[in-house]
């Protein structure tokens, strides 16, 4: 349905740009949903067969960004932009300094399981590419499928919910589909174990504020955007025993995350007890604003669709430093849980944003009365892809952690983190997720 003439730049257009053509395998590939519903096209990564959790997402560019999210780990991702790879894939080697992260992307390398495009551009063109999104997947161990329908898979997400999925590929697409019971579910692992560090590790030890950052599964931006603000970034497994360790920090981030989060009780437990015994500031950002949420007494819950996307739009329910209540933002978001909007909410806290497309809870804060600062939300200010309207919440979660520094003298002021101290023995260079 989607003309294969529309990637053919006319030659004016195309030159002095640098275009590449990565050939595509002619091996056959079927999209098999649990529910019954097979889609075919052809392969253009892996020749492999996988299941998946299917999911779409309605971002029209960033794909580079999205495939390594650690978030859409054990997920079918399939994009509803038509085209897709365009402009190619870039180098993820950063160059390496105090405020590096290691990667250019949001991870080591693609965390979904598989993609599913209508049109894969066979030529891509960008100053930073050096390979297509073909060759990448390949590389990568990827299995990839277009030429198929993606507009009637997205309806049929909508209609039934993320369902399970397989992408078979080869032989495999001509054989009958799996039989239901033969459907693996992703959320029935702990996939947080499987991305988070396994080892405590520090980026840019020099920086004025010391913060933790418990990983669910940390995007690279995330952590990026900690830095450029010259913070001092422990990031520690996701059930770290932080209390035991947290009078070392001025603040406590809680990163995104792939699954449900009810497999991270043990982070839940550790949190509770920190917001029960510490004032200081905590800041956590979709899986990392979950669990604040669980620890605060709320419930999560299993949305039908989800929302992944990069035009979410969120209405602000109270005013906390750069966010004005009453704006509406425009969030990077993806996630498939969200907590429940309780009436009365738990003492001690309240809504921060609501969704404006589905009413969800889109945030939470403690209230001025409870003497806590803990933010969380539901949505990405770190953006990678999509906008920044709220990018500016990572500047106020720092300005407050250097007040709550500034104005008590108990607060560990001059104290260096002696990192061996609680460290478990780690490599010389730490993946920033599995
Ligand atoms: N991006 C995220 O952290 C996602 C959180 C969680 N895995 C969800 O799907 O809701």
């Amino acid at each position: 349905m989607f003309a294969r003439s529309i990637i053919r730049l006319p030659t004016t257009l195309s030159r002095g740009f640098a275009t590449h053509t990565g050939p595509l395998s002619a091996l056959p590939a079927a999209l098999h949903l649990k529910t019954g519903q097979s889609f075919h096209g052809r392969s253009f990564g892996s020749p492999r067969s996988v299941f998946g959790e299917t999911v779409f997402s309605t971002s029209i560019t960033s794909y580079t960004e999205s495939m390594t999210d650690p978030s859409y780990r054990g997920q079918i991702l399939v994009f509803t932009t038509p085209l897709i790879g365009n402009y190619g894939v870039p180098s993820n080697n950063a160059p390496i300094n105090s405020q590096d992260v290691g990667v250019v992307l949001e991870s080591q390398g693609i965390q979904c399981s598989a993609v599913v495009v209508a049109d894969v551009a066979e030529k891509f063109s960008h100053h930073s590419a050096v390979e297509s999104l073909a060759s990448w997947c390949r590389r990568s161990n990827i299995p990839a499928i277009t030429g198929v329908d993606t507009r009637a898979i997205t309806r049929l997400l909508r209609d039934q919910g993320t369902t399970l999925g397989r992408l078979a590929i080869g032989a495999d697409a001509s054989a009958p589909a799996p039989a239901s019971e033969q459907y693996w579910d992703p959320t029935t692992e702990n996939l947080v174990d499987q991305v988070s560090t396994k080892y405590p590790y520090q980026l840019n030890p020099t920086g004025d504020i010391k913060i933790a950052v418990l990983d669910f599964g940390a995007k690279a931006n995330i952590l990026r955007s900690l830095v450029r603000r010259n913070a001092a970034v422990t990031v520690l497994p996701w059930n770290y025993d932080f209390n035991s360790i947290r009078d070392k920090f001025d603040g406590l981030f809680l990163t995104n995350g792939p699954g449900n989060p009810g497999q991270c009780m043990e982070a839940v437990s550790i949190l509770r007890k920190t917001l029960q015994e510490w004032n200081k500031p905590v800041f956590g950002i979709c899986m990392g604003h979950q669990i604040i949420g669980m620890a605060a007494g709320l419930e999560a819950y299993r949305m039908t669709f989800g929302n992944r996307g990069h035009n979410q739009p969120v209405l602000a329910l109270a005013s906390a430093g750069s966010i004005k209540a009453g704006r509406v933002y425009v969030t990077s978001q993806n996630h498939q849980y969200a907590l429940k909007l309780s009436d009365p909410f738990p003492q001690g806290w309240e809504p921060f944003f609501i969704n404006c497309n589905d009413s969800s809870v889109e945030g939470i804060k403690s209230t001025s009365e409870s003497g806590k600062r803990v933010w969380g939300v539901q949505f990405h200010p770190e953006s990678a892809g999509g906008p920044l309207d709220t990018i500016e919440m990572f500047t106020d979660f720092l300005d407050e952690c250097r007040l709550y520094k500034a104005e008590n003298v108990k607060t560990p002021v001059g104290i260096t983190i002696d990192a061996a101290s609680f460290m478990m023995e780690q490599p010389a260079r730490v993946q920033v997720s599995a």
